[in-house]
């Protein structure tokens, strides 16, 4: 089966043409009779590959019901509620596209005032809820969103901050069922509450919604509620080859646990922010399908923090409590007094799960130790080394972080997780993808050295991001442009034969091919296509038929 690919095939009953199964999109079913004929002959044990079960420490999450293939579909799921970013560009509210230009070019809704993309945006079922709240009281926005001051003038805030109440009040307006299996997801609200920007954000939407839109049945608390479970459970959306961006909250969606090791990812299908639960590995029955909150480059110290702080949970997965981050040592740092010997020791968590536990050098006969305060100042002076070089596109900056840090007198080893972000920069923002280092510029060594990173970073893939992970799918289609290069040079300076070349170009296709299949979510067709396209035209220019 493809998942990503039509959603239409024969019954499974009477061979007639059919819509997928909404459960498993495994069987096709003509209508609702051959379907639950079809159910009560034995697909209903069949059928999802998955149920919610309970846990007393993940709480609610998804198990696998039956072995899933890697690379197979799960499910898949339409939001509950979506709409704009708490913090938005301007968008369509009845799309989510990005709106471009300016006011001036935006069409305004004749109700509401708010600036859309058309006006069979404004009659779209999405914008309805906000759109008919604010004609209830004549509040008129006005497409530039007016500059808004808020705390009685004393602030000023960005005007597209009233982005920020339009998914509030998408939730709370929802028809009663949903609105009750909203309200059933987890909420951590009381953690939420002692955070004093959420408190912020909780007074501003309601002052909205109580206030300017009169809906007076809502109280500050459920305001609360909605944005502590968006919190907790939302997730940003993108579809950047439809130029669409938002946040969105999906019922089967917000039941996944988090892993720091995921054996599934998420995928955004349709205009609609529909998702697709792809499995990233082979996932057996009776395991947990969870998918990571955060990006796995970073290390057990910024997982920790990040996870307690924003999903108030003691992350304890098996790679937390690896002290060598699955053999990775992310967050660790060199021994400065093996250093000093000329051993390349690194140190090591006592206790890995624990902010506050002491760092110790692996080396048994050193026995140097290092306070987590010290540890954790050593890795704030690393991290803003690191961000600082985020705006830079000069190849040199980038060498030089890595020459000073993996030098004699450096802190890091190879698979640090700064010397690893690096390098992804490297490859996906500046060799092959910035002026002055775009594929056909790069001298040798460059291009060699581009290769080298490719080939290192999918080795590292195979333990952070297996399978069919995007990150994976990235690389290899990053290593296919670059080796397509190589072989073009090559074949130019007569360094390989024309049949050698061939035999080359046949490998490069398996690597695109395999990339392809990682990534059939629709939001990245025109990505693969555009792939597909650049490849055959290369060997058209060197005269190789496939
Ligand atoms: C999106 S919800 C997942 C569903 C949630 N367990 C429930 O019962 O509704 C996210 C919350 O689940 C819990 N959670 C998810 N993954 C976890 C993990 N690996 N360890 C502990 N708690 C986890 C945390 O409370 C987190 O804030």
């Amino acid at each position: 089966m493809d998942p990503f690919g039509s959603e239409d095939g024969p019954c499974a009953v009477c061979g007639a043409p059919a819509r997928a199964c909404a459960g498993c999109y495994a069987v096709y079913y003509c209508g609702k009779d051959h379907q639950l004929a079809h159910w009560q002959s034995g697909h209903k044990d069949t059928c999802a590959t998955y149920k919610i079960s309970k846990d007393p420490v993940l709480g609610r999450y998804l198990e696998a019901t039956q072995d899933i293939q890697a690379g197979a579909f799960i499910m898949k799921s339409k939001p509950l509620v979506h709409g704009p970013q708490m913090s938005s560009e301007p968008v369509c509210l009845g799309c989510c596209r990005r709106l471009e230009g300016e006011p001036d070019d935006w069409y305004e809704c004749t109700k509401c005032g708010w600036p859309l993309c058309s006006v069979k945006c404004q009659e779209s079922q999405q914008h309805r809820p906000e759109c008919t709240a604010m004609g209830k009281v004549n509040f008129f926005m006005g497409k530039d969103c007016g500059k808004v001051t808020i705390l009685g003038g004393l602030e000023e805030i960005n005007q597209w901050s009233w982005y920020g109440s339009i998914v509030p009040i998408r939730a709370l307006l929802l028809p009663p069922k949903e609105y009750k299996k909203m309200m059933a997801l987890q909420t951590h609200i009381q953690e939420h509450r002692r955070n004093p920007e959420f408190n912020f954000k909780v007074r501003s939407v309601t002052s909205f919604i109580f206030n300017t839109l009169k809906l007076r049945d809502f109280k500050e608390e459920d305001v609360a509620t909605v944005l502590a479970i968006f919190d907790t459970n939302a997730f940003e959306v993108s579809r950047p080859d439809l130029n669409q961006m938002g946040r969105a909250l999906y019922y089967m969606g917000s039941m996944m646990a988090h892993s720091c090791k995921p054996n599934a990812r998420l995928c955004h299908v349709g205009e609609e922010f529909e998702m697709a639960l792809m499995a990233e590995e082979c996932i057996p029955r009776g395991a947990s399908i969870n998918i990571t909150y955060m990006d796995r480059l970073n290390g057990t110290l910024k997982r920790l923090t990040h996870l307690k702080t924003t999903k108030y949970f003691d992350c304890c997965c098996m790679r937390c409590s690896d002290p060598t981050d699955l053999g990775l040592y992310l967050d660790s740092l060199r021994c400065t007094e093996c250093r000093a010997a000329g051993k390349k020791s690194l140190l090591e968590s006592t206790s890995p799960t624990k902010l506050t536990a002491e760092w110790r050098c692996q080396n048994s006969e050193c026995g140097q130790r290092v306070s987590a305060a010290d540890m954790l100042r050593l890795h704030k002076e690393l991290r803003t080394a690191k961000t600082n070089l985020d705006d830079s596109t000069k190849f040199s900056d980038y060498k030089d972080f890595l020459d000073k840090h993996l030098g004699p007198g450096g802190l890091l080893h190879p698979t640090s997780t700064y010397i690893l972000q690096i390098k992804i920069s490297l490859i996906f923002n500046i060799l092959g993808h910035s002026s002055g280092y775009f594929l056909k510029e790069l001298s040798e060594d460059l291009l060699h050295y581009k290769l080298q990173l490719c080939q290192e970073m999918l080795e590292i893939a195979k333990i952070l991001h297996p399978g069919y992970s995007r990150t994976r799918a990235f690389l290899l289609m990053d290593l296919q442009e670059t080796l397509m290069e190589q072989i073009k040079r090559n074949l130019k300076d007569k360094i390989i034969t024309f049949e050698e070349a061939q035999d080359s170009v046949k490998k490069v296709k398996t690597i695109l091919d395999e990339a392809a299949s990682i990534l059939r979510e629709p939001a990245r067709k025109a990505d693969v296509e555009g792939k597909l396209q650049n490849f055959q035209r290369k060997c058209k220019h060197l005269g190789i038929n496939l």
